[in-house]
């Protein structure tokens, strides 16, 4: 992973930062002791896991020439070793200065476009997605870092070609390459999404921001955060980005008003959401009375309603009303698109073109997809995978059939196993069958982790277990009636299954696209 215009001298960059170093050239910098060669100058520091340093011999044999590395005396900061062909820099507090590091390298590129960071529970992928393409749309080249990859939108199905992110947010360096990466391709937005563990480690540091979309907050992560409230803490760490100018809050979920204050006052609030009062007589309602004000803009969904090939709504906005017809599944897929129309209008682009653009949408892959299936239920792949994302899906569905909900979904092994009854509920709320499967055992027995998820349940006799997933989905379709629609939930855009120590290719949308071909009277 090399930008070439990027080839600068250590000297030249750790000059910057106030340190002296040899005159020696590099090609790019990296955290992994594995990527090295002679090009690349590799930075030690010490993780969760295990400590960077240690991986020094390795980066030498490879050939580095060059090697940063974490200290935590303070006065050995700057101090230089030569080890065989490397020079050795030792940095007090490296892993703060990896971002500002980066930066320097590839010459400040968001300063050269305009940043979107998303962060939230759920919706961050979605939303990320959707801004790409609407900026797309409205003539900007636009790309996007995220749980699908880095990529530069390049139409429909290019950009799920690439490879999938080892994180949703990159390292500090990488995230800093990408950036530079998509300069060089005369890409001018990126939306990213900001995960919570990104924000505590610093992934995003020197990262100008211009626009902080909050999405929702629920249930996850509190093996890594311990407590919702320190989760929350962690999400709003986006607020401190340098360079922010707007956050798009959304009405619908409480903890907005916890960012609305700790935002600093000089940024400017967008309340986004559903608006379920509807529109009175004089064409105000609850909502409109409470944002309706110079200190904040709206952007809002009224008179939502949903039918087999997607929803509609009334957009009333601090900018303009209009209706908006969607190809799209899911009342949560309302506030995502909310959250796009937002950031986009903050921006400045005309409320008319992305009125356009917006009612010109095509389904993100993998996220509340539909397959049709002709005389048989309709299959939804969906990445649910959370107790609320699930709950949300399904309850979603029941707007768009007369029929019954089918679900089928599993949960992870060797993870928070406090989830899996969790999750056994949240199915029960929303659906009307249930086939629990599998879902990346990893070392547990998927009939194992079955018996947990069923443990939730209140009625279990609303639940079958079948282990092998493409039946699994079978059994829906031989059980359901035209009018159900089942949700296969949990994979979405993923190709791969985890079982054992082993990851073997899965497909998940490819192998509705093949049953939906099966099915299809
Ligand atoms: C617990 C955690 O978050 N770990 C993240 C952290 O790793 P770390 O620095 O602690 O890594 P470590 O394994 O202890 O290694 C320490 C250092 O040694 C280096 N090393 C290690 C091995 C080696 O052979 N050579 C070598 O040089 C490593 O590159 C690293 O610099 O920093 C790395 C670089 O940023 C991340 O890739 C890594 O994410 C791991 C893989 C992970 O699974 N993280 C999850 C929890 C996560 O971050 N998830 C969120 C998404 C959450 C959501 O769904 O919303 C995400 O953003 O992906």
């Amino acid at each position: 992973m090399v930008v070439s215009a990027f080839i600068q001298s250590i000297k030249a960059l750790l000059a910057k930062f106030g340190v002296d170093a040899p005159d020696i050239r590099i090609e790019g910098l990296t955290l992994d002791s594995r990527e090295v060669n002679t090009r690349l100058a590799f930075l030690a520091i010490k993780g969760h896991e295990r400590d960077g340093r240690d991986f020094i011999p390795q980066a030498i044999s490879l050939g580095a020439r060059v090697i940063l590395a974490q200290t935590e005396d303070s006065s050995a900061h700057g101090q230089m070793e030569m080890r065989d062909h490397s020079v050795i820099i030792s940095l007090y507090e490296l892993p703060q200065m990896l971002s500002a590091l980066a930066a320097a390298f590839y010459d400040y590129p968001a300063q050269k476009m305009t940043t979107v960071a998303v962060t939230g529970t759920n919706g961050k992928t979605s939303t990320v997605q959707l801004l790409t393409q609407l900026k797309d749309a409205l003539g900007t080249r636009s790309a996007s870092i995220g749980t699908l990859g880095s990529s530069v939108f390049e139409g429909d199905e290019t950009q799920w070609s690439n490879t999938p992110a080892a994180n949703t947010t990159p390292d500090a360096i990488r995230m800093q390459y990408l950036l530079a990466d998509f300069v060089q391709s005369e890409v001018r937005h990126t939306a990213f999404e900001a995960s919570s563990h990104a924000l505590v480690q610093g992934r995003l540091g020197t990262v100008k921001t211009d626009i902080a979309v909050f999405t929702n907050l629920t249930r996850d992560h509190l093996d890594y955060h311990g407590t919702m409230e320190e989760y929350g803490k962690a999400k709003r760490l986006l607020l401190q980005q340098p360079g922010l100018k707007a956050v798009v809050l959304n009405v619908n979920d409480d903890e907005s008003k916890k960012w609305d204050g700790a935002a600093d006052k000089s940024i400017t609030r967008i309340w986004t959401g559903i608006d379920e009062s509807g529109l009175d007589g004089s064409g105000e309602s609850e909502c409109l009375r409470e944002h309706n004000n110079p200190q904040s803009r709206h952007c809002f969904a009224t008179n939502a309603s949903y039918h087999a090939g997607g929803c509609s709504f009334e957009l009333v906005s601090s900018w303009g009303s209009a209706a908006i017809s969607l190809p799209l599944f899911g009342k949560f897929n309302i506030s995502n698109v909310l959250s796009a129309i937002g950031t986009l209008l903050a921006e400045g682009e005309r409320f008319d073109d992305v009125v356009n653009a917006v009612n010109a949408i095509t389904p993100v892959p993998g996220r509340m997809e539909v397959f049709p299936v002709t005389g048989a239920a309709n299959l939804v792949v969906d990445y649910a995978h959370t107790p609320d994302a699930l709950e949300k899906v399904l309850l979603s569905a029941k707007f768009h059939t007369t029929g019954k909900v089918w679900c089928v979904f599993g949960c992870g092994g060797d993870r928070d196993k406090g989830k899996r009854p969790l999750m056994g509920q949240a199915a029960e709320v929303g659906a009307d069958a249930i086939v629990i499967t599998t879902d990346n055992s990893r070392s547990e027995s998927p009939e194992s982790i079955a018996e947990d998820i069923i443990a939730g349940l209140k009625n279990r006799e609303l639940a079958v277990s079948i282990p092998d997933r493409e039946q699994a989905i079978r059994h829906c379709l031989e059980h359901a009636h035209e009018s159900d629609i089942i949700i296969v939930a949990g994979k979405g855009h993923e190709d791969y299954q985890i079982i054992g120590d082993k990851k073997t290719n899965y497909n998940e949308r490819a192998v509705v696209a093949r049953l939906q071909q099966e099915y299809s009277k």
